[in-house]
């Protein structure tokens, strides 16, 4: 029996941002190896028309709890969901609501954070940084708390180039910067951000870091652990633009190391440290780096060859062109590929699209992507090295039982398979495809590249054309090939008469 399994048995649980990414499957795991776990507090609040009840009900009739509801059928029961938005004071949360979350409440995990690069700092420290000192002011209320984890990041220090697992300070202290994003207005605070953020590459960064500090500066007595995930799987939608065709260059390093870290290794990881601060109690709050890089590099060159083989492979259907990955380091290149493999072609499409009476979309589209792409350009040129004792330590902790079920051990991880499969999750679960639709996706790669060699030799007679006209040098160049095509041809001829 899994230790692990055992003891988040009969527990009640929090755990913010449960409706993100990260918090779905590491409750669906949770779920599915303690299914006599007593409950699951979800802070939910409502989105995109959906109340509270319909979000839950939507995680539930997913794929991914399929299993979890053969496992446990009372599983809707288990799961209390509870308004809550945090970036309200107290969250929002009913006094009745808060009253159970305080009484009851025996491990946190904090998952909630705006994940995008360019949040406005006001909202990222709201959400990364204020919201989590509320956090931990509540669970310092809560008498049968047994363990805090906390979710950062392995880049929340990303100005540094070694990282250890251990909290370091920033310049401003945290306190000092939620007061005074009180009184200064919009405008100011755009313009301090720069000085803020310093030599990292985003609030998003910088807030994780500061969050990190407030974890520190608030624990008080209580368990707490910090994770730090770096490239966390599935959220690196890469793959998808590149199999379509759309994105085909990117200013990139292929020896820098592409520092991911599949999803259900992160919820193992946490699940056990989760077990391990309640139980063993450490004197004080332990960082662990749940990163790929110094135990299993993959670098972004051999990522990008791996996935534009799979795509090969298993292509997806309609591509815009054929999946092909440009990496250069070089920024002029860079605006040259971006304006030759990537704008023309959009522009062209959407002349097309307008010829044919519809409303042109790839350039607007392709503006979009090339911002997202330009904002991972930090990411993508640079290597890190994480520590990872703790996480070792951790490891060496677990029965064998407990290192099967709750595996993070990434030396173990196949990176060709792992990308496979990637691959064919986002065809499969993203884009929806029918596998039995490859032949014909085949297919329609075939007609793009003869559509491209078709284009690229009209282009280039057109261009010859040109300079014939006006360049007596090009002439006697071609002058020269054809003579020299002809006297070639006609020695073939007498060669092969001869033979006969
Ligand atoms: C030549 C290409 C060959 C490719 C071969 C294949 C691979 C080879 C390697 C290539 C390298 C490519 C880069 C890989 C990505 C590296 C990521 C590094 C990230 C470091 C993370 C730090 C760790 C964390 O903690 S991350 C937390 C997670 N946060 C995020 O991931 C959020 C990032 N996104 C944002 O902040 C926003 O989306 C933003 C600001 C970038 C853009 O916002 P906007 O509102 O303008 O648009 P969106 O609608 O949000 O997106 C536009 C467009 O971009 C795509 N996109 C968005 N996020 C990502 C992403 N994480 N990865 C890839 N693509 C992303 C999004 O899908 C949209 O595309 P559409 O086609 O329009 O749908
Ligand atoms: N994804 C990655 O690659 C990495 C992520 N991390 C960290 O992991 C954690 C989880 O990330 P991930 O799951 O990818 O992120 P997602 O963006 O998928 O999920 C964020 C979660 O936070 C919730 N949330 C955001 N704002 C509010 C709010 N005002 N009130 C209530 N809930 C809110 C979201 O709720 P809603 O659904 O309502 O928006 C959602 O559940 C984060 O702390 C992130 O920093 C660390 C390293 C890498």
């Amino acid at each position: 029996m899994s230790t692990i399994a055992a003891f988040y048995g009969g527990k009640s649980i929090l755990i913010t941002g449960a409706t993100g990414f990260m918090g779905k499957v590491l409750m669906e795991k949770l779920f599915r190896t303690s299914p006599d776990l007593k409950v699951i507090y979800i802070l939910v609040r409502p989105k995109a028309g959906q109340t509270l009840q319909q979000r839950v009900f939507q995680i539930l009739n997913s794929k991914l709890f399929e299993k979890v509801k053969e496992i446990c059928p009372n599983v809707h029961e288990k799961i209390r969901a509870i308004y809550a938005d945090l970036n309200q004071n107290d969250f929002g949360i009913s006094k009745e609501d808060m009253q159970e979350l305080l009484s009851c409440t025996n491990i946190i995990f904090h998952c909630a954070a705006t994940v995008r690069f360019d949040a406005a700092l006001r909202h990222a420290v709201q959400l990364n940084v204020t919201a989590t000192q509320q956090l931990l002011l509540m669970a310092s209320q809560m008498p049968r708390l047994e363990a805090f984890i906390h979710i950062s990041t392995a880049f929340s220090n990303c100005n540094l180039k070694h990282i250890d697992e251990v909290i370091y300070p920033c310049p401003v202290e945290p306190k000092k910067i939620i007061d005074s994003l009180e009184w200064l207005d919009d405008a100011i605070i755009d313009e301090i951000t720069p000085k803020l953020i310093g030599d990292r590459p985003n609030t998003y960064t910088y807030t994780k870091a500061l969050g990190e500090m407030v974890v520190q500066q608030e624990s008080g007595n209580m368990n707490i652990a910090i994770i730090r995930p770096s490239i966390v799987g599935a959220t690196w939608q890469e793959p998808f633009p590149a199999g379509k065709g759309f994105l085909r260059a990117i200013k990139a390093t292929p020896m820098a190391v592409a520092d991911l870290i599949p999803v259900d290794t992160v919820v193992n990881l946490t699940l056990a440290v989760g077990w391990y601060t309640a139980v063993h109690r450490p004197k004080s709050t332990l960082v662990y780096h749940c990163t790929s890089g110094n135990l299993n590099p993959c670098n972004w060159g051999k990522m990008g060859f791996q996935v534009l083989a799979t795509f090969e492979k298993i292509p997806l259907e309609r591509a815009f062109r054929r999946p092909y990955a440009n990496f250069t380091t070089n920024n002029f290149t860079t605006q040259y590929r971006n304006a030759v493999s990537h704008r023309a072609p959009a522009i062209i499409y959407d002349f097309y699209l307008r010829l044919t009476g519809r409303k042109p979309r790839m350039t607007k589209l392709m503006n979009r992507l090339l911002r997202a792409v330009s904002m991972m350009e930090y990411f993508v040129n640079r290597s890190w090295e994480w520590s990872t004792y703790n996480t070792e330590m951790l490891m060496s902790e677990l029965s064998p039982e407990d290192q099967r079920v709750f595996n993070f051990d990434v030396r173990q991880l196949n990176w060709l398979e792992y990308i496979e499969n990637y691959v064919l999750g986002i065809k499969k679960y993203l884009l929806k495809e029918d596998m039995a639709g490859i032949p014909e996706a085949k297919q329609h790669l075939k007609r793009l590249r003869n559509i491209h060699y078709l284009f690229n030799t009209a282009l280039f007679l057109i261009a010859w054309r040109l300079l014939i006209a006006r360049s007596q040098m090009a002439r006697n160049v071609w002058f020269f090939i054809v003579s020299f095509c002809y006297k070639f041809l006609s020695y073939f001829r007498a060669s092969s008469t001869l033979k006969v």
